[in-house]
């Protein structure tokens, strides 16, 4: 009688399919363990580093992040774009850059969680062209969680500008009755030239939710901050040495002449006023002088000057 046991070629698939439904289980547990917190996201991409034919190793990015509480799809998306990794990567899979891109993401954004009951006001302020704009730029688009505060103001959109990301553009009138409907956390003339202030309902919206919030302003704006915010931290931005701040503004290539030469008298004043600041960031790299100010979004320690 013929014998109704399996043949070894349904054995292994027998086998296979078994190890398939294990596999799926195994990383539907882990997905559930950072849904729930009860492993943090960065313990995962360690493991899946360590070990990339694991179970976390065969996590796709994709669904690695989604298990993260708070992180939907379209979220996701805008994260794998940011770190620039490709949808059908698997953790196990990442290159070093991108495994470096991703923990950034993760340790910066649990350190935002973990501070998220004392949520930080931090300012950026600095003389002409010592790079706050492309800091705070390179911010808004490397580390969505932080929130970058957008300022009203009087002057022209520049080419590439676009109202309500780089500026809400406003004329005199409205600008006036910002100020006289007390809608204005701070302003100031700058330059000597145009009105720019910093709405105040998104920031204490964002404070009161427990989300840090980088205003990039000028140093009279600093000051009135600091007079209206006591517990704000105040970060001056410095130019590694005065003739790289003049390379800067020439290379900038934005202003006049007379206007350069006019904000370099501008720009020692600045500079002298550093002293008032909690903390002093040179800007020699745009990445690493981010990096320094998102971590000062939340750290606890005393000032640290160099
Ligand atoms: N770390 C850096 N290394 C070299 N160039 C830089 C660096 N950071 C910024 N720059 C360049 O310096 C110039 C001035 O930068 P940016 O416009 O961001 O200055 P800013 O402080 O916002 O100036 P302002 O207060 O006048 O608006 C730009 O051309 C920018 O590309
Ligand atoms: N006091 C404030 N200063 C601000 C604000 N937003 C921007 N600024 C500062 O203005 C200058 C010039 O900016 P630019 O875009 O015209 O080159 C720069 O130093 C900014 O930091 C604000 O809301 N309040």
């Amino acid at each position: 009688m013929a014998e109704n046991r399996p043949t070894p070629p349904d054995v292994d698939r027998v086998a296979a399919s078994r190890a398939a439904v294990a596999a799926r289980r195994a990383r539907a547990a882990v997905k559930d363990q950072i849904a729930h917190e009860k492993r943090s996201a960065l313990e995962v991409l360690s493991t899946a580093i360590n070990s990339p034919d694991g179970v976390e190793g065969r996590l796709r990015v994709t669904e690695f992040l989604i298990s993260i509480p708070a992180i939907g799809v379209t979220k996701m998306r805008r994260i794998m774009s940011q770190l620039e990794i490709s949808p059908s990567k698997r953790l196990g899979g990442l290159g070093k850059h991108q495994r470096d891109r991703l923990r950034g993401f993760l340790s910066s954004r649990s350190r935002v969680r973990r501070g998220a009951s004392s949520a930080r006001l931090v300012v950026l302020a600095g003389p002409t062209a010592v790079g706050k704009g492309t800091v705070a730029g390179y911010i808004r688009e490397h580390y969505p969680q932080v929130l970058l505060s957008v300022s009203a103001t009087t002057r022209a959109p520049r080419p590439g500008e676009i109202e309500g990301v780089s500026y809400f553009f406003v004329d005199d009138a409205e600008f006036d009755r910002m100020v006289e409907a007390g809608e204005l956390l701070e302003w100031a003339v700058v330059h000597n030239a145009y009105r720019y202030g910093t709405p105040r309902g998104p920031v204490e919206a964002a404070l009161a939710r427990g989300d840090s919030v980088l205003l990039e302003i000028d140093i009279q704006g600093a000051r009135a901050v600091r007079r209206s915010m006591p517990q704000a931290r105040l970060v001056f931005l410095l130019p590694p040495t005065w003739d790289e701040l003049v390379r800067r503004l020439i290379g900038r290539g934005t202003e006049s002449p007379a206007e350069q030469a006019r904000r370099l008298e501008t720009a020692k004043l600045e500079l002298a006023a550093q002293e008032e600041f909690d903390y002093r960031v040179v800007n020699h790299d745009v990445a690493e002088a981010a990096r320094e100010v998102v971590d000062l979004m939340n750290l606890r320690r005393e000032p640290q000057l160099p």
